[in-house]
């Protein structure tokens, strides 16, 4: 019984992943590598995946691929089953924010249905496609990356948050249905990881603010103390969902917040007070 070998916990697999040029992809990818598994990196950004795979090695391939296509979607899954000959994980992580209006009156419409597009319909894409090649082989692992506020509501998220709450729908829903195959369904829900994406948000809340500084404020908006929140702790959380360690777990949403869902509400400093 325990945890399987710290290095090896991937050994002879497989796993395609979206979004994972930067960010909690990027670092899922190298986690997945290190852990023995070969990696196809599949994101919109032509020149920084390349950046990536040639940064991650031999055991990782990128893959041109805007989720919110389901050609595209469907042509990486095929590309990773001629290179590789099988896919054991499917991570369908790639998603956007959104700067959404405060108020649901002034909301664009077409803002949501792009949103909607990557966030959920990119998710399903990407589930549709790799069960078509996990049911015959009867095994398989299915990852997406939700978030806290597919949790929670909140102030002018009437966008980002709905798509969120949908990928969790989407991850339940399917496990009950893939079981009866042996694939496994799970999401990871983060909370303010620096990536790009945050950063984006946040330099429109801190306009002006350097970027050192907007890292240090998502970092601190997390609730354990003497710990900072990084890409790796989530890529940490994909690992054991995607390994055989997690192999009697499906449907389930692991939430990586250092507890802010729990019992924190979100302490920004007040914008003029951040110089
Ligand atoms: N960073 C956080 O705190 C946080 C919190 C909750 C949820 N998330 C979720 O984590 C996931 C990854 O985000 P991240 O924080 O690593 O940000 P990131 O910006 O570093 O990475 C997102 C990646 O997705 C890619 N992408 C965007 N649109 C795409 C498309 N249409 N097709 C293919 N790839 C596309 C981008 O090019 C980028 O490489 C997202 O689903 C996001 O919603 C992040």
């Amino acid at each position: 019984m325990g945890f399987s070998s710290q290095t090896a916990r991937l050994e002879g697999k497989v796993a395609l992943i979206t979004g994972a040029a930067s960010g909690i992809g990027k670092a899922t990818a190298s986690k997945f590598i290190s852990n023995g598994a070969k990696v196809v990196i599949a994101d919109i950004q032509q020149q920084l995946g390349q950046v990536t795979a040639n940064e991650l090695g031999p055991n990782a391939t990128f893959i041109a691929c805007d989720v919110s296509k389901e050609s595209d979607i469907s042509n990486a899954v095929d590309f990773t089953i001629s290179k590789h000959s099988q896919l054991d994980i499917m991570y369908a992580n790639a998603g956007v924010a959104c700067n959404t209006p405060p108020s649901i009156v002034d909301l664009d419409l077409a803002v949501f249905d792009r949103v909607m597009n990557i966030n959920v319909r990119g998710v399903v894409a990407g589930m549709k496609h790799a069960s078509r090649v996990m049911i015959p082989r009867k095994t398989g692992s299915i990852l997406c990356t939700a978030s806290v506020t597919g949790l929670m509501g909140g102030l002018a998220q009437h966008t980002y948050s709905v798509s969120k709450f949908a990928v969790i729908g989407i991850v339940k829903s399917l496990a009950a249905e893939l079981s009866k195959h042996g694939i496994r369904v799970n999401c990871v829900s983060p909370f303010a990881i620096p990536t790009p994406f945050v950063l984006e948000e946040m330099s429109r809340i801190f306009p002006g603010v350097d970027i050192q500084r907007l890292i240090e404020i998502t970092q601190n908006a997390g609730v354990l103390e003497g710990t900072n929140c990084e890409p790796n702790d989530i890529a940490n959380a994909a690992l054991y969902l995607a390994s055989d360690d997690a192999k009697y777990v499906s449907g389930h949403n692991l939430v990586i917040d250092g507890g802010f869902t729990s019992f924190k509400t979100l302490e920004f400093p007040a914008p003029d007070q951040v110089h």
